[in-house]
């Protein structure tokens, strides 16, 4: 069996997408998400220029080959532009390879752990009532875990809170990147009211999460784990950048709040000290931005040694193929935590057909043989690629700071 085709799908039901479609000389084919948010053309090129014609002819059976071909072959390793890329792949190969056996992909993983795959949902408003009655909102539909993230008084635009109540968030909202201002001080000083409000309201069951965003140094970072620790988050996600680290360390001595963190990560060397140090909780990359199922497994296994269990990223700029994928994913891995999940907007449901489906706060993994995304490439046609950027963040004084 051999690759006879493989190209892009650039489309954009509300937001752009980049799919991968690998097509064998018996007329298989796989697909894989290669949707990285505001570089989306970087990864298109990289596949065109320099992946897909050395896929040709190859036999697409043989992924962990393919995997190295790509990965040690390129000479420059990893990046997100590079991973993305063989990670579009990876899923579209084992996509073809599940295919084969007529099997769903979680069964080739080594079959289910569990019956269904606990997600927690994002509740947001411009203000503490208002993103309550969105914790309601999501505790009606069944949610048993939210990501809870309101506007801090004094800032006027800040990561995960949509411009209006009720609307749904995308970050990815200008031709060049937006100019917000950050305060520090404002935001240490609001949250822990933010989750006093939250359990007085909710109770102790609920799952709460939330998102720093990259936004704190270590000793702030720390300061907040120590302040949010009466209200038991499930996590504090992404305290500070993580390029450095050991800068966990220093966190991790101040504080039993659970530490998340990874979407950014695209290899098992971005993490590789946390977990050996268990310095986090959760590791949050996901099969998109790390080299796909072929990677992953290898982040998760390491992670299962050291109590890290799995959170992967899945906000509306991954795909469904993705998602759907990672639905997979999630049903097998033995050290599984959650999976975030943002709803995607129904034309972007229409162009990506799926057999995933969402129950009472959880995922339940489909049956259709591969991982259960296609894509409907004519109507994917009626959504061109528009150029969308991620804000930037400046503190007050004009300084460029983490967004
Ligand atoms: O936790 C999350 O879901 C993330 O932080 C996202 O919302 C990112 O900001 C987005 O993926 C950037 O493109
Ligand atoms: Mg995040």
């Amino acid at each position: 069996m051999k690759i006879e085709q493989a190209y892009t799908i650039v489309t954009s039901p509300g937001r752009n997408f980049v799919t991968l479609k690998i097509v064998t000389d018996q007329g298989e084919y796989g697909i894989g998400d290669a949707t990285l948010n505001g570089r989306e053309m970087a990864v298109v090129a990289y596949l065109e220029e320099h992946v897909i014609p050395t896929l040709i002819g190859r036999d697409p059976q043989r992924i962990e080959d393919i995997w190295h071909y790509l990965y040690r072959g390129a000479y420059w390793r990893r990046g997100p532009v590079t991973m993305t890329a063989i990670a579009a792949v990876d899923m579209a190969l084992w996509d073809i390879k599940a295919k084969l056996a007529e099997m769903p992909l979680y069964q080739l993983l080594g079959g289910k752990s569990r019956d269904r795959v606990m997600v927690y949902g994002h509740a947001t408003g411009r203000d503490i009532d208002a993103c309550l009655e969105e914790v309601a909102r999501h505790v009606d539909e069944g949610y048993k875990a939210v990501r809870v993230q309101a506007g801090i008084p004094g800032i006027a635009s800040i990561y995960g809170v949509a411009k209006k109540d009720g609307e749904p968030y995308e970050p990815a909202d200008a031709d060049l990147p937006a100019e917000h201002v950050w305060s520090t001080s404002k935001y240490l000083n609001h949250v822990p009211k933010l989750f006093a409000a939250v359990r007085e309201r909710f109770g102790d069951d609920l799952h709460v999460l939330h998102d720093v965003h990259h936004r704190l140094t270590p000793i702030e970072a720390a300061r907040l784990g120590k302040e949010v620790e009466p209200y038991h988050l499930f996590w504090l996600e992404d305290c500070v950048p993580a390029e450095n680290q050991e800068a966990f360390g220093l966190i991790r001595q101040h504080t039993t709040t659970p530490l998340a963190v990874g979407e950014v990560f695209n290899s098992l060397f971005d993490a590789k000290t946390l977990i050996e140090n268990q310095w986090i909780d959760y590791i949050r990359t996901t099969l998109t931005h790390a080299g796909g199922i072929t990677h992953v497994r290898r982040i998760a296994d390491l992670a299962g040694l050291y109590h890290v269990r799995t959170g992967f990223h899945g906000p509306t700029d991954l795909s469904p193929v993705c998602l759907g994928a990672a639905i997979h994913f999630d049903t097998w891995v033995p050290n599984f935590g959650i999976q975030e999940y943002m709803p995607h907007t129904s034309a972007t449901d229409e162009v990506f057909p799926h057999d995933y489906r969402f129950e009472n706060g959880h995922f339940i993994v489909g049956e259709t043989p591969g991982h259960g995304v296609d894509i409907d490439e004519q109507l994917a046609k009626q959504y061109p690629y528009k150029r969308a950027s991620l804000p930037v963040n400046r503190l007050e004084d004009g300084t460029l700071w983490h967004w």
